[in-house]
C-alpha cells in the first residue's frame, strides 16, 4: 500500500529527472515515446537498443508492482532504424486494486510527460465482450466506458491546478494520427485484417473477474473488451498533453452464451431422454491471461516498434 495522494508537484517529479540525469546517458534522457507494457508484456522492451533499466525503487514517489507479470522499473532506450527514436518503458503499471492511490497509479504516466514523451502506447490485457474479437486480437482502443469515473472515483478529482485544464475534454482521447499509424503497421507488417480490430475499453477496479451479467450489462453498454487498468493513465496523460494509443490484447472471453443456458432446461431435457450438449463452464485466470500475454508478445512488440517507426516518420 503506498500513499493516499502522490505528491505531483512539478519541483517533486523535478527531482527525479536529477536523478535519471545520473543513471542515463544523454541520448536516452529525452523519450520521445513512452511505452505502457501490460500483464506479461514487458517483452515489449525487449529490443531496445543502449537499453538502461532503472528500478522503481531508486526514484521519488513509485509504487512496486504485486502482480505477476509485471516488473517496477522504466526502461530507457533506442528502438527503429539509423540513430533510433528515445524511448522509455513501464515494465510494469500499477493497479487501484493493489492498494494503491489513483495518483500514485497514473505518477509515472506524468514522469514520463515531465521527461518529455510526447505519444504514449499503452498496452494492457484484456476480456473480450464480443465474439467479434476472439481471444489473440490485439484491439486499437478508440473510446471507453469508464464506470469508476462516471460514479466518482477519477483520477483527475482534487483541486484545479493552474497547469491543467479543470474540464478535460475525451471526444479525441485517443489520438486519430496514432490510431492511422497503428493500422499502416499492421499493414507494414501483413497482419492479416483480423489481427487487429477496433474497440471501446472497459474499465472496471478489479480486483474479481466479471459475473456473466456485468459482462453482459458492459457488452449492452457499447464496451468491447474489459480490464483494471489504463482509463486512468490515459487521462493523466491527456491532462499532460500527451497524445495517446492504447492496445488491448485479448487474453480471455467474459460473455460467452452457453454459458448462460437455463439449468432447468438441462435438467428437463436430460429427464425426457433427450440430453442437450453440456454448457461450457469455464474460468478465467491470471495464469491464462499471461499466457495469451507471452504466446503474442512478439506480434505486440513488432506491432509497437513498427507503429513507434511510423510515428517517427510523421506517417
Ligand atoms: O491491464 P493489465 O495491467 O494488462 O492487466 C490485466 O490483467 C489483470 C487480470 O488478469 C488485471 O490487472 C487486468 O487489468
Ligand atoms: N476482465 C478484466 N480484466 C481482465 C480480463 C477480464 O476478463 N482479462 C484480462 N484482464
Amino acid at each position: 500500500m503506498t500513499d493516499l495522494q502522490q505528491d505531483t508537484s512539478l519541483e517533486f517529479i523535478a527531482s527525479n529527472i536529477d536523478i535519471l540525469g545520473t543513471l542515463l546517458p544523454e541520448q536516452l534522457l529525452k523519450p520521445q515515446v513512452g511505452i505502457v507494457c501490460g500483464s506479461g508484456l514487458s517483452t515489449l522492451a525487449a529490443s531496445f537498443r543502449e537499453r538502461v533499466e532503472v528500478p522503481y525503487s531508486s526514484l521519488k514517489g513509485f509504487g512496486t508492482s504485486t502482480v505477476p507479470g509485471h516488473k517496477s522499473a522504466l526502461a530507457f532506450g533506442l528502438l527503429g532504424p539509423a540513430d533510433g527514436v528515445p524511448v522509455v518503458a513501464m515494465l510494469g503499471r500499477f493497479h487501484a486494486y493493489e492498494g494503491h492511490s489513483l495518483s500514485t497509479v497514473v505518477y509515472p504516466v506524468r514522469v514520463m510527460a515531465r521527461l518529455g514523451v510526447k505519444n504514449l502506447i499503452i498496452t494492457n490485457a484484456a476480456g473480450s465482450l464480443d465474439p467479434g474479437l476472439p481471444v489473440g486480437t490485439i484491439v486499437s482502443i478508440r473510446d471507453h466506458l469508464a464506470l469508476p469515473n462516471l460514479t466518482g472515483f477519477n483520477p483527475l478529482l482534487g483541486p484545479a491546478k493552474p497547469q491543467y485544464p479543470r474540464f478535460l475534454p475525451l471526444s479525441t482521447a485517443y489520438s486519430h494520427s496514432l490510431r492511422r499509424a497503428l493500422f499502416h503497421a499492421a499493414h507494414q507488417l501483413a497482419l492479416p485484417a483480423s489481427a487487429v480490430g477496433e474497440g471501446t475499453y472497459a474499465w472496471v477496479s478489479g480486483p474479481t473477474y466479471e459475473s456473466p451479467a456485468e459482462g453482459r450489462f458492459l457488452r449492452a453498454a457499447g464496451a468491447s473488451v474489459v480490464g483494471m487498468s489504463t482509463v486512468p493513465e490515459v487521462l493523466a496523460a491527456r491532462e499532460e498533453g500527451v497524445e495517446v494509443c492504447v492496445l488491448s490484447l485479448v487474453t480471455n472471453f467474459v460473455v460467452i452464451p452457453d454459458r448462460y443456458r437455463s439449468v432447468r432446461e438441462e435438467v428437463d431435457a436430460e429427464l425426457a431422454g433427450t440430453p442437450l450438449p453440456p454448457s461450457p463452464q469455464v474460468e478465467v485466470s491470471h495464469e491464462e491471461v499471461l499466457a495469451i500475454g507471452k504466446e503474442k508478445s512478439e506480434v505486440m512488440r513488432a506491432l509497437v516498434e513498427k507503429t513507434i517507426e511510423l510515428i517517427g516518420k510523421g506517417v
